[in-house]
């Protein structure tokens, strides 16, 4: 299991090759009117984080964002979750430079984004950043379609290619029929399909999804979130996706990232929040999140022995969720063999182990 705190680790269960898309290193933002003097006391002192933030107050600053520093991985949904005011979604407009940090560096592979000319940052927004907001962001005169095509319109894009290109995606969230519908005409859930195929129109390489469902009632929030890891898996995006929602955190994320008064706290798998929570504060966040749902086979699984006889046991995918074989192991399977695609038996889930990941669930129910 990697370490809890560590951001750089890639760890999610596949050995598939790992390319980092977006570095992010000592991202600091400070609000105020002489942010680089704020930053020089930050950074020359030894404070806990809340004394230095409270003295920044003091003198009419605000830290938003204070040394954040993460990787994410081609491919990869990576969540960052908080509660309000955490920070979450200046990172994000830090990341596109729609806000400036104050100090630190973005890396899209191997360029370099806070020191890109702003002409430079408009072309990548345009082009290699996809983002979608809360509030959905359509073109309220503008139908469907042309919502759609907008972006590839200010791309300048001709208007066959780019209607060809706005159907395609019209299609893939969903929507088909509704091209020539005004956004008022169509449900919030319908809306924001719109505003997910407008930002995958450019086929972005950096897909930036800001709270994009938290306007819709729960029902429809959750067929979005399962509409949305559909989208993934076909195409594979790498995505910095913000959220307050733990539980919604848990369903989507490849990798979570747990903001605090603009920190990042933890940087973890699902399972490694769960089963190692750094502190107190994000335990109590994953009370209500069943490890069972959460931990994977393949997250606690032991290791092969050598002479493993591959025909004994059950083979199970290495991504199901320890939930879905407690009917088995309570029906007296003792073992499992987990198995990855393309890759054959690479562990071992025995009875006892589930027992264990159990236990603690219920030990931290009690506990609290
Ligand atoms: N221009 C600004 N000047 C001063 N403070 C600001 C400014 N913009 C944001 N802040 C403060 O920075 C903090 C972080 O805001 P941010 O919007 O990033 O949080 P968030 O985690 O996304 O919250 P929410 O989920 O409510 O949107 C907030 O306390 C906010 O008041």
């Amino acid at each position: 299991m990697m370490n809890p705190v560590d951001g750089t680790g890639f760890s999610r269960e596949s050995t598939a090759e790992v390319v980092t898309k977006l570095r992010c290193r000592n991202i600091w933002k400070i609000y105020g009117q002489r942010p680089d003097k704020a930053l020089a006391t930050a950074l020359g002192g030894s404070e806990p984080p809340l004394t230095l933030k409270r003295r920044l107050e003091e003198t009419g600053h605000f830290l938003a964002l204070a040394d954040v520093s993460f990787d994410v991985q081609q491919g990869e949904i990576f969540v960052v979750m908080g509660l309000s005011g955490s920070g979450k979604s200046t990172l994000v407009r830090c990341l596109s430079r729609l806000v400036e940090p104050t100090s630190g560096e973005v890396w899209l592979g191997g360029e370099n984004l806070l020191a890109a000319s702003e002409r430079r940052m408009v072309e990548v927004r345009r082009k290699v950043m996809g983002m979608v907001f809360q509030n959905f962001g359509l073109l309220p005169h503008l139908d469907v379609l042309d919502n759609v095509a907008f972006p590839l319109r200010m791309q300048g894009m001709p208007p066959a290619d780019r209607t060809a290109k706005a159907r395609d995606m019209i299609e893939l969230v969903g929507l088909r029929g509704r091209e020539n519908s005004m956004p008022l005409e169509l449900s919030g859930g319908q809306q924001q399909r719109v505003g997910i195929a407008r930002s995958l129109a450019v086929d972005p390489e950096l897909w930036f999804l800001d709270e994009p469902f938290s306007a819709l009632d729960p029902l429809i929030r959750r067929q979005m979130q399962d509409e949305f890891l559909r989208l993934q898996q076909l195409l594979q995006k790498t995505i910095v996706f913000i959220t307050h929602d733990i539980q919604e955190a848990f369903r989507l994320a490849d990798r979570i990232a747990i903001m605090r008064e603009g920190r990042i706290i933890q940087i973890g798998r699902p399972a490694d929040i769960l089963l190692t929570p750094v502190d107190a504060y994000v335990a109590s966040f994953t009370e209500e999140v069943s490890l069972a749902k959460v931990v994977t086979a393949g997250s606690v699984m032991a290791k092969l022995p050598g002479n493993w006889d591959a025909s004994r046991g059950h083979e199970v995918d290495a991504a199901t969720p320890i939930e879905m074989l407690l009917p088995r192991s309570l029906a007296g399977t003792q073992t499992f063999v987990i198995t990855r695609e393309g890759e054959g038996p690479v562990g071992l889930l025995t009875s006892e182990i589930i027992a264990k990941v159990l236990a603690n669930d219920t030990a931290q129910r009690v506990v609290r």
